[in-house]
C-alpha cells in the first residue's frame, strides 16, 4: 500500500475510538485528525492517556470502539508488513538491541520493505550510511548499540526511521531522559525529516516550538486542540496541568514565521 494522501484528506483519522483494560476505561470517544507533513504533540498530565492513545496509534493496543484509519484504510485491516512500511515508531525506552553494532540496529528499519532471506543490497547500505550521517553517529557506525548515550540511542532510532522511509513517524516522550540539548536536537532532526510526526510530550516549551498542532488530553479524553498560540492559555495549564503560569511570546519566530508560546512556571503555588 504505498497511496498517499491528498493534501486536504487526513493521513491519519481516529474517530471516536474508546479503549480500556479489565473495565477500566482509558481513553473515551477520543477524536483526532492529523493531516499530511504536520507535525503534531500530544500534551497531558501524568497518566492522562498519551501512551495509550499513542499505542492505538500503531496497533499495540486494539480499541474496544472506533475506527483508526490511514490514508483512508481502517490499519486494523491492513497487513503488519504494509502497515509498518508506512508508520515508524521512537519510544522513550530504548529496546535491548542485544550486543547489535549502530550500522546493524539501523540496519533493521529495512524489515518491513524486505522478504524473510533477501540481503542488504548496495543502495540500501547507501541508505543506511547516509541516515547514520544525517543523524552525525559516522563515528560510532560499528559501535555496539547498547554503548551509545541515551541521547546517542535517539538518534539511532530515528536514523532508523529515516531507513524506514515511513509516511507518519510516532514518538512517545523520546527525549525525556536526555539532556537539554538533545532534547532539542533529536526534535529538530525528527521536524527536519519532513515526514508526518504525532508525538508526546512532556516539556511544554518544547512542544510549543516543534509543533504545527497541539493536542490536550486528559483523563482519556481530548480536551484542547490547535495551534500552540491557541492551545497554551494560562487558563488551561492551570485547568489542566494545576500550574500557575504566564505566557508569553518566545523571542524567536517559528521557521513559518510564526509567534511560539513560551511559558514561565510560577513556584508555591497550590
Ligand atoms: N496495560 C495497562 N493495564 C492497566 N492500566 C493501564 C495499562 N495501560 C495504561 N494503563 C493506565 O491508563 C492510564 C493512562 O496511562 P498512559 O500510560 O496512557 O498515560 P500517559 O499520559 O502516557 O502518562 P505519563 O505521562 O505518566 O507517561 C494510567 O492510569 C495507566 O496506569
Amino acid at each position: 500500500m504505498h497511496t498517499k494522501s491528498a493534501p486536504n484528506t487526513p493521513l491519519l483519522n481516529v474517530n471516536n475510538v474508546s479503549w480500556g483494560i479489565a473495565n477500566k476505561s482509558i481513553l473515551n470517544n477520543i477524536n483526532v485528525q492529523i493531516s499530511p507533513g504536520k507535525f503534531v504533540g500530544l500534551i497531558g498530565p501524568n497518566g492522562a492517556g498519551k501512551s495509550s492513545l499513542l499505542r492505538c496509534l500503531y496497533r499495540f493496543n486494539r480499541p474496544i470502539s472506533g475506527q483508526i484509519t490511514f490514508n483512508n484504510h481502517d490499519i486494523w485491516q491492513l497487513k503488519s508488513e504494509d502497515y509498518a512500511k508506512q508508520v515508524a515508531v521512537v519510544l522513550q525506552e530504548t529496546p535491548s538491541q542485544f550486543n547489535l553494532s549502530v550500522f546493524d540496529v539501523i540496519a533493521l528499519g529495512l524489515t518491513p520493505h524486505k522478504s524473510l532471506f533477501s540481503s542488504v543490497t548496495n543502495s540500501d547500505k547507501q541508505n543506511i550510511i547516509q541516515a547514520i550521517n544525517t543523524v552525525g553517529l559516522d563515528q560510532h557506525s560499528n559501535q555496539s548499540f547498547e554503548s551509545l548515550s541515551g541521547g546517542e540511542k535517539q538518534r539511532a532510532l530515528i536514523a532508523r526511521a529515516i531507513v524506514q522511509q515511513p509516511q507518519l513517524l510516532i514518538m512517545d516522550e523520546p527525549t525525556s531522559h536526555l539532556d537539554v540539548k538533545y532534547q532539542i536536537q533529536v526534535m529538530e532532526l525528527a521536524k527536519s525529516l519532513g515526514v508526518t510526526v504525532f508525538a508526546s510530550f512532556h516539556d511544554l516549551n518544547l512542544a510549543a516550538a516543534m509543533c504545527d498542532e497541539l493536542l490536550v488530553i486528559k483523563n482519556g479524553e481530548i480536551t484542547h486542540s490547535g495551534t500552540p498560540t491557541q492551545v497554551l492559555t494560562e487558563n488551561m495549564l492551570a485547568e489542566v496541568f494545576g500550574v500557575c503560569a504566564q505566557v508569553n511570546s518566545h523571542p524567536q519566530l517559528s521557521k513559518a514565521g510564526n509567534s511560539i508560546p513560551h511559558i514561565t512556571y510560577f513556584y508555591g503555588y497550590e
